[in-house]
């Protein structure tokens, strides 16, 4: 698993390890990472680097100063640089002169325009983890006018104009082709990961001064770890088997799409219980269905709530699903009923556990209020709340334990947003739940599996849920080939 530490944490262990590093080591380290990163993109997009031109856009801080001593690292491999100063008189000392001793020269932004039009790559050193709201106007007409020419921007740890803990945006901001990180992965990183781009991250020695991190990312070996897998000794029910409560006559499909990907998930069994039993029966033959919950036989598993409408009925299954006292995924309508009332949760077997799906209406439901810019901690309140595990979905989902654990989730595109995706990710989700799964785990690794599954699917083209049901074994497959 990636960690992410937020820029307070990062903060306290950088000056934890600055009282024991020489003056301005740091920043060295960190600058000749920026300036090795600057150096492979240059290569990359122009076959060289000698006699190429960089630009660093320098804010008054100690962005600024990493990308000036970038700019004198540059030089020593006979790269024209050229600095553009936000204010001339707060730009980094040490820096500055290193840069000019190197060769590189300075200018007023005034001048900026000119050089920033002949730039081969444009450094952006505006801001860094000490930016507080959005741009100031100065910085923010640099921005634009970065944003005029067809040069690659690096950015210097993060994205000027894009907050660093939340990764929201608002009024410009840097769009980066790569941003080159020191120390640790931070939220924006994997919270606005359009507006880094690429991310690369310099190893400045603070890993040991860093404590548990506040975020995870779950990597490909992590979810093929917790992949349930049968072994020589397992049957058909002792992997887990998954119940779907999901549909109606009238909308049969959120239950053929939940089904069908808890079908693919795992490779144990599935049970179906709800109006759309035929019409699950005939698209999946290996599916045992039924009529109503209360006949759907032993399960370890719940998923229920999309399509089964928000009335009496469906309270009446989910309140019958919450009693059984094994992991339950409420998902869609189930959330809306949780919302409207909260006390169908009063048959919640204590201690199981909930795994809860909203989108950012749901969500406003739930809670009274939307999600906000702070998406992990929206997360974490809804889960403190309902002590239940929070999906919240989006772009970048996250997935909030009410013990606090938070995970993003890698998005692949956006062709995800596509009518009946979320029944997918449902049935993802339970039968994880069913194989016995931690339940933070079990969303964190079906959301990733969710997005990969859609990459492959859409292969750069619209796609539906559908094919994304069809695509859960690719996704699964890779995964488990790239753990190997
Ligand atoms: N502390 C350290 O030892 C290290 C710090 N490093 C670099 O230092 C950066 C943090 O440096 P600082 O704490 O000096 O701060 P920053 O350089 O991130 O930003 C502070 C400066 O930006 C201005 N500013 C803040 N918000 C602004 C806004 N909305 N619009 C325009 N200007 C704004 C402030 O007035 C101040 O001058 C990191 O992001 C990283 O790049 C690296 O060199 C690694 C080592
Ligand atoms: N722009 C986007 N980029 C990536 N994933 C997205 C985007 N928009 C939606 N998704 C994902 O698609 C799914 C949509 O779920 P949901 O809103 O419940 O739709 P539906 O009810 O049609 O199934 C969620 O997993 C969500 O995270
Ligand atoms: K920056």
């Amino acid at each position: 698993m990636q960690g992410i530490w937020t820029t307070e944490r990062i903060r306290e262990a950088e000056d934890g390890l600055l009282a024991v590093t020489p003056d301005g080591e740091l920043m060295r380290r960190a600058a000749f990472g920026l300036a090795t990163q600057v150096a492979a993109l240059l290569a990359e997009r122009t076959a060289a680097v000698s006699g190429r031109r960089v630009v660093l856009l320098v804010g008054s801080g100690n962005n600024g100063g990493d990308a000036l001593w970038a700019g004198a690292f540059l030089r020593r491999r006979g790269v024209s640089v050229t600095a553009v100063l936000l204010s001339p008189d707060k730009a980094h000392p040490a820096g500055l002169a290193a840069l000019r001793r190197a060769g590189g020269r300075s200018v007023s932004t005034a001048d900026g325009p000119q050089w920033i039009a002949k730039a081969d790559v444009v450094v952006d050193g505006i801001v860094g983890i000490s930016a507080r709201g959005s741009l100031r106007p100065a910085a923010a007409q640099l921005v634009e006018q970065a944003e005029q020419v067809e040069a690659p921007v690096v950015a210097v740890d993060l994205p000027s104009g894009v907050d660093p803990d939340t990764g929201a945006v608002d009024g410009p901001h840097v769009t980066a082709t790569r941003t080159v990180t020191f120390g640790a992965l931070k939220p924006v990183h994997a919270l606005a990961p359009q507006e880094c781009g690429e991310v690369a991250l310099v190893d400045i020695g603070l890993r040991p001064s860093l404590g548990e991190p506040d975020l995870y990312r779950l990597e490909l070996a992590d979810i093929a770890g917790a992949w349930p897998v049968p072994g020589p000794e397992d049957d058909k029910y002792s992997q887990g088997v998954v119940g779907i409560a999901a549909g109606s006559a009238a909308y049969p499909g959120a239950a053929v799409l939940a089904s069908g990907s808890a079908v693919r998930a795992t490779a144990g069994m599935v049970r179906y219980a709800g109006h759309a039993a035929d019409v699950v029966r005939a698209r999946w033959p290996e599916i045992v269905a039924t009529g109503s919950v209360t006949d759907a036989g032993r399960v370890q598993a719940w998923v229920v709530g999309p399509g089964i409408g928000t009335g009496t009925e469906g309270r009446d299954v989910l309140s019958h699903i919450l009693g059984q006292g094994v992991p339950v995924c409420a998902d869609a309508d189930a959330t809306t009923i949780i919302a409207r009332s909260s006390e169908v949760l009063d048959a919640r077997d204590p201690g199981t556990p909930l795994v809860l799906t909203p989108h950012a209406g749901e969500y406003e439901r739930l809670m009274g209020h939307g999600p906000g810019a702070d998406r992990p901690a929206a997360a974490r309140a809804a889960a403190k709340k309902y002590d239940a595990v929070v999906l919240l979905k989006g772009h970048c989902t996250v997935v909030a334990a009410p013990d606090g654990r938070a995970s993003v989730n890698t998005p692949r595109g956006s062709w995800l947003a596509t009518a009946g995706s979320g029944d997918v990710l449902t049935g993802l989700v339970g039968s994880l739940l069913a194989a016995g799964l931690d339940p933070w785990l079990a969303a964190s690794a079906a959301a990733q599996v969710h997005s990969l599954a859609g990459a492959l699917a859409a292969e750069d083209v619209p796609t539906s849920a559908s094919a994304l049901v069809d695509a859960i074994p690719a996704a699964l497959r890779l995964i488990r080939a790239t753990s190997h």
